[in-house]
């Protein structure tokens, strides 16, 4: 549906056309026409398909420019998620000049007191440092006309009710109130509903709970096999950007040294990192900076970065809903993705509930092996020597150039640079994960919804009525490079340029005589 027909302003149908979106997602062209009237609203719809716009666009529209209370206010589950947020409104309400800020845990609070003095109209936070706020009275919410919680069924979880409760019952009663999220577990939502007025739960009917712009895919292995069997996959697939999820801040960290001393570039967030830290690493993922970010769940909802080709799981999620949000990371607004699931023999019955809850069936795949992996980085270094290639400045190189082609075999010498740009997994680092403690045996019967609180317990989605997607069993291979999932062609090289780091086991250059 065209954004034109949604009742929004010029203003915000030029933000729209500016931010590229040619035509509103179905929850958007469902939602914003509701929200606009005032009505309460549960927007449900799978990953990356524009949940955020869907409730600032109405946001931006309804907030009096002329009043410089805070009246729109967006709670989020984490700082990252919150600062992005801002970011979307700002962008959206740049043309009116909306006074968008964002408060996070973490970060410096007079520096923020200071921004609050700038009225902000509408505020996104996450629930700790909103309640801070709110106790020094630098934030005042008793203007609030438009309530959302963005990723409401984490967000109602145990870890979080009471402060949102606390934040709830700081806002006027007559105030909108919005649910987003791709997940909405009953017995969540039948806590959101007590904070709300009437509301439409907005579900966009999806065969799948994830999008089937991803290929989901599972791995067998033993935990002491998957560091390796993954490395040889980022051989194999070539991906753009990756996200690793483990389960505990400690892979986190073992793995991202793991991987750095591999030559990949890669780096971890987790809850433990100052702030600072956190965001840097998130932005130079973002400027695709970095290749592959490693994280706990910390990064698992909401986070949009265009080109994440694939995400790992490096360890199983042991909550489904989790596993939804973790692969959800890719596939987002239109673009192709893969995930792939890590699962020991023993956790069978979690990947068979997480399927069960999504309807649909992860191909299993064979681990590459190190041949196939090593044939994966040479296929990609030829194609990285190839764009070398053309954007060489020939002339500038071609005395050297003929001078060691009198010294040296044409074909050592290329050898030589695909050499430096592979790294044959016999002469690997070796590298060990401490072993984590396995997930407790799965009970079964669909009842394994881990919420951080007195909220769990089955409520048999997904049940009986299982309706995959697709129904092939046999084993598949990782076959060659990855481009088909890739909008943009070009192999860029996943390792940091070695350039310099002298000759490798095995590979001797002959001289000329
Ligand atoms: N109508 C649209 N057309 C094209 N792209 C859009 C449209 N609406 C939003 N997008 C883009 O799609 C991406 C995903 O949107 P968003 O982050 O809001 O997804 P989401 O539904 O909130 O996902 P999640 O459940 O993971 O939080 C963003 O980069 C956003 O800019």
């Amino acid at each position: 549906m065209k954004f034109s027909e949604l009742g929004l302003t010029k203003a915000l149908l030029e933000a729209v056309e500016r931010n590229g979106y040619e035509e509103a997602t179905p929850i958007q062209a469902e939602t914003i026409p509701m929200v606009l009237e005032g009505k309460d609203v549960i927007g449900q719809a799978q990953t990356g398909t524009g949940k955020t716009a869907a409730f600032a666009l109405p946001i931006l529209q309804n907030i009096d420019r002329d009043d410089p209370n805070v009246q729109a206010l967006v709670i989020s589950p984490t700082r990252e998620l919150a600062i992005q947020t801002q970011e979307q409104i700002f962008q959206l309400g740049r043309e009116e000049h909306a006074k968008v800020q964002v408060v996070y845990g973490g970060a410096d609070i007079r520096r923020q007191i200071n921004s609050l003095k700038n009225h902000p109209q509408v505020l996104v936070g996450t629930p700790g440092r909103l309640l801070d706020h709110m106790n020094r009275r630098t934030v005042k919410l008793d203007h609030i006309k438009m309530l959302v919680l963005d990723e409401a069924d984490e967000m109602l979880n145990m870890g979080f009710l009471d402060d949102i409760e606390s934040i709830i019952k700081a806002t006027p009663t007559e105030r909108q109130t919005m649910l987003f999220s791709a997940t909405m577990p009953p017995e969540i939502k039948r806590v959101g509903v007590q904070f709300m007025h009437d509301p439409t739960h907005v579900k966009i009917k999806a065969k799948e709970l994830t999008t089937d712009l991803i290929e989901q895919y599972y791995v067998r292995a033993k935990d002491y096999e998957k560091f390796d069997v993954m490395t040889r996959m980022f051989d194999v697939q070539a991906p753009d950007l990756s996200i690793v999820f483990t389960r505990t801040k400690r892979r986190v960290d073992e793995i991202t040294r793991g991987l750095e001393a591999r030559g990949y570039n890669a780096a971890g967030i987790h809850g433990d990192l100052t702030q600072k830290s956190r965001s840097q690493i998130l932005n130079r993922f973002k400027h695709g900076k970095l290749d592959i970010l490693v994280a706990t769940d910390v990064a698992a909802r909401g986070i949009d970065v265009e080109d994440v080709t694939h995400v790992f799981n490096y360890d199983i999620p042991q909550d489904p809903d989790s596993y939804v949000h973790r692969v959800g990371r890719t596939g987002r607004a239109g673009h192709h993705g893969v995930s792939l699931t890590f699962v020991t023999p023993n956790e069978m019955d979690y990947l068979r509930e997480i399927e069960k809850l999504t309807k649909v069936r992860m191909l299993p795949l064979k681990p590459p092996s190190e041949a196939e992996a090593f044939n994966g980085q040479l296929s990609n270094a030829e194609e990285t020597v190839k764009n070398l290639v053309e954007k060489t400045d020939t002339e500038k190189y071609a005395d050297v150039a003929s001078k060691l082609l009198d010294q040296y075999e044409a074909v050592d010498l290329v050898a030589a640079l695909l050499n430096d740009l592979t790294k044959d997994n016999s002469n690997q680092v070796p590298v060990k994960i401490t072993p984590e403690r396995p997930l407790p045996r799965h009970k079964g019967g669909g009842g394994n919804r881990n919420y951080r609180g007195g909220h769990g317990g089955g409520h048999g989605r997904g049940g009986n009525n299982r309706r995959y997607g697709k129904s092939n069993d046999n084993h598949r291979r990782f076959g060659g490079s990855n481009k088909d999932h890739r909008d943009h062609g070009g192999s860029r090289d996943r390792r940091k340029s070695s350039a310099g780091s002298g000759t490798k086991h095995g590979f001797t250059i002959r001289k000329k005589d």
